[in-house]
This record gives C-alpha cells, structure tokens and sequence, in this order.
C-alpha cells in the first residue's frame, strides 16, 4: 500500500514502460554490451523515479520489473520490482533528481567512443556543428569517481551545473547524460556517441578546427529554439 494518488500511480506506469522500453534504444544504437548501461525517468508530480534492476539482461526487462526510487535512491517497499537490487548506479541517479529539479531523465552506458576520450581524460573539442547544435560546445570531463553511492552524482552535477552539455565524460568510466525526460537523456546518450566517434576519426585525419565562439552561440540558439517541432520535449 504506498497511499499514492490515482495521479501518481498512473503516472509511475508511465514512467515504468517508457524506461523498460528506453533500454532498447541503447541496444538499438549500439551503446552498450551486455548489461552495462541504465536509464531511469522522473516520475512527474512526485519525489520518485524509477530505474532499472542491476545485471539483468535487457531483453528480460519489463514495466513491472522496473524499481521505483524514492529520491535518496531507496526502492519503494511493497511495490513491483523492488524485492531486487537496483541499478549500481542508483545513488547517482538520485543524486542528480534531488540536485537538479529540472532534469527528467539520466542515462548511462560504456558506449565505445565516448569511453574513449573518458579513459585519456579528454573533453571533445566542439569542432562540429553537430555538437554545437546538441551540446553547445565541448562535451566535459567530470572527476574520477567510485562506483556506488553518490560520488558519481556529485560529479554530475558540479560538472554539468550551468553548462550546455547534457553530457559529461566521468573520467575514466564513461558517458553519464541528462535530459528533460528519460527520452531526451537518451537522445543525448546516442548524439555524444556519435560526436565522440567522429571526431576522434576526424582528429585521426590531421588537425582539428575548431568551431569560433560566435558561432556556436548561433547553432546552439536555432537547434535549442526552432529545429525541430514545437512539441517537442526540449521546447
Ligand atoms: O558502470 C557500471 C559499472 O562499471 C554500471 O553502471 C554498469 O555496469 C551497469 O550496472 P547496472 O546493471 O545498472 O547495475
């Protein structure tokens, strides 16, 4: 019994199935192997989120066995799932719902190239316009940190706290991205992918040029503001 609103409770199986069904996009994209990836979403109207079991394989992954969070990252007793261990990287999660009101969704995978520039401790310079489209500038690096409790969390937000990116490259682990929804942290998760894969195939080439300030400014402004639909979960 969790004395949820019938609100509430229709909006926790929303987020349930748009998360199990999220999963399939980081296979879809080629983001992950095995297990080594999770989405969650913020449950709207209330202090909760739900997030995926840790090392289950995606293809077993339904609504019902998805975990409902309260935001100090603890599984809502009595409720579908939460009999198993969360993601390892709940803590993280959570960390980032309690300290940025504004984020709908995290994800995180071990996507190749991303990784990459994660294990030199490299940001990737903002030489395309499709970064400064997505990210407006270079995609950062956030500390080293332990795997766990909520010093992935804190590395989130002092990293992307005020930045454009969405995403942020924890030094020596890889891509942790945010979103207004789990969709759109997702979508974020697939562009620093493929930013990161070709850049590092351009840098391979010769120098890099970097994009001028001015610019960026610009492309930022028309992708945040009229690409797209108005509909769209960023407008
Ligand atoms: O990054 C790591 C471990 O390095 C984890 O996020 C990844 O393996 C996924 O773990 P979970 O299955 O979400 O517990």
């Amino acid at each position: 019994m969790t004395g949820w609103t019938d609100e509430v409770e229709a909006a926790v199986e929303a987020v349930r199935a748009d998360v199990a069904r999220l999963h399939a996009e980081l296979v879809r994209y080629g983001l992950v192997v095995w297990t080594a990836g999770n989405v969650s979403g913020r449950v709207p109207g209330a202090d909760l989120f739900v997030i995926k079991p840790s090392g289950v394989s995606y293809d077993d992954l339904t609504p019902e066995s998805m975990i409902v969070c309260d935001l100090d990252g603890h599984a809502v007793p009595g409720t579908p799932g939460s009999e198993r261990s969360p993601s390892s990287d709940t803590a993280a999660h959570a960390y980032v719902y309690r300290e940025m009101p504004e984020v709908g969704g995290v994800v995180h995978t071990h996507s190749t190239y991303a990784v990459g520039w994660a294990a030199r401790n490299e940001e990737i310079p903002c030489v395309v316009t499709a970064m400064a489209d997505e990210f407006g500038g270079p995609v950062p690096i956030g500390p080293f940190a332990i795997i766990g409790d909520d010093s992935i969390g804190r590395g989130i937000v002092e990293t992307l706290r005020g930045h454009r990116s969405r995403a942020v490259l924890m030094a020596n682990h890889g891509p942790f991205t945010i979103g207004v929804t789990a969709k759109d942290a997702v979508k974020a998760a697939v562009m620093v992918e493929d930013v990161a894969r070709t850049v590092e195939i351009a840098r391979q080439g010769g120098p890099l040029v970097p994009i001028p300030q001015d610019a960026i400014d610009k492309l930022y402004d028309r992708y945040q503001n009229v690409y797209g639909q108005a509909s769209d979960d960023r407008r």
